[in-house]
């Protein structure tokens, strides 16, 4: 069991500074992140674009915004559950909330902000029949946790982006047998990525499929032989395999968070713009994730967002105490 002041849902930018915060207030934030990593959309579809509109950088990559922000964080030992999503969030007697993940972890939190953006990124599936009979630690999975789980393991990446392309280079020197299969001949990803994975298919390290789709899963108790047919002349081959990872995208869905009563308008959290509290006490929505009239979806609304609701967030977790705002420019952070 985990316990925290505040269990942080999600941990894209905004969740990230919530952390920054809530330790001005001394409070300390659990988050928790459905994706492998933190950074949220910045870091899952844009790590490499440029941001011209953050107040004080005149361009940051999105991945760097994400790093600056951990650094940021840093001072106030912010602790992490990434690669699980929250299902259940209850009240347990008049103060505390309890959080269950995917994976039966259990959070303990005074507070809880929702900072969950879009919703969960749920991944794209290709059609292939039976395909979900593999998953569930049968060799299917569509996100990679521990690249280390397929050491010395037969594997199968399909996917033409980024995603296919980075792990296709990183897992080249981990696994026994690596296939990367592709629909066409050219990639959506950089070309310095696909420039690599040509050089690892050219000296034999890869296997490289192209023009070609999944067809079929085959295996008895788990995943053993993956069908691949040719585009063009739909003739059929079958690769060997321990693992097969489909990586065609993430697209986002509000999932769970629709369960928990809260006023949710097309698809979003109704707040109180005065300090972003949903209609559950103790319950806050900041970032993409809430609505209002007039509201923005840019990281720098959320920022603002963030500071509200962690004095609100004090106030709620101390009821009558007194709190006097301080600068951070009085003593730097260490203070707080
Ligand atoms: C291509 C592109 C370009 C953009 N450019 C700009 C720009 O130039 N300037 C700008 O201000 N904005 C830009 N945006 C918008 C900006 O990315 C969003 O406003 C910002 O990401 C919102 O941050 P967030 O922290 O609220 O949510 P997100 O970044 O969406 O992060 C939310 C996180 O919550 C997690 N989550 C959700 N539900 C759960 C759950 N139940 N359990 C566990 N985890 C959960 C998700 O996995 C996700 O990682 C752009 C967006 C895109 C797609």
């Amino acid at each position: 069991m985990i316990s925290t002041d505040i269990a942080v849902i999600g941990a894209g930018p905004v969740g990230l500074f919530a952390i920054f915060e809530a330790g001005l207030l001394k409070m300390r934030c659990h988050l928790i992140d459905y994706l492998p990593q933190v950074g949220g959309q910045l870091s899952e579809i844009y790590p490499k674009k440029p941001i011209y509109d953050i107040p004080g950088y005149p361009s940051v990559l999105a991945q760097e915004l994400i790093d600056n922000l951990m650094e940021q964080a840093k001072p106030f030992h912010p602790t992490f559950t990434l690669g699980e999503r929250i299902e259940g969030l209850e009240k347990r007697g008049e103060a505390d909330f309890v959080l269950t993940t995917n994976m039966g972890t259990i959070i303990e939190a005074k507070v809880v902000v929702i900072a969950g953006g879009l919703g969960c990124f749920e991944p794209r599936k290709p059609a292939v029949e039976n395909l979900e009979n593999f998953e569930n630690g049968k060799g299917v999975n569509y996100m990679i946790l521990d690249p280390e789980k397929y050491r010395d393991q037969k594997m199968v990446i399909a996917g033409g982006g980024d995603s296919a392309l980075d792990w296709t280079i990183y897992l080249a020197e981990v696994c026994s047998e690596l296939t990367l299969i592709h629909r066409s001949e050219s990639f959506r990803g950089a070309p310095d990525s696909v420039a690599k994975v040509m050089a690892l298919a050219e000296s034999g390290k890869i296997n490289l499929v192209l023009n070609s789709n999944l067809h079929a899963v085959h295996g008895t108790d788990k995943l053993e032989k993956v069908e691949i047919v040719q585009n063009r002349t739909m003739e059929k081959s079958v690769v060997d395999a321990d693992h097969l990872i489909p990586l065609f995208g993430l697209s986002p869905k509000l999932g769970p968070i629709e369960d928990w009563n809260l006023n949710i308008s097309k698809s979003a959290i109704e707040v109180n713009t005065d300090d972003y509290s949903t209609n559950i006490p103790g319950i806050y929505a900041i970032g993409d994730i809430n609505t209002y009239t007039n509201k923005l979806k840019l990281i720098l609304c959320g920022f603002h967002e963030a500071a509200l609701m962690s004095h609100s967030a004090y106030q709620y977790m101390n009821p009558g105490v007194k709190y006097t705002m301080k600068y951070t420019t009085v003593n730097g952070v260490a203070e707080f």
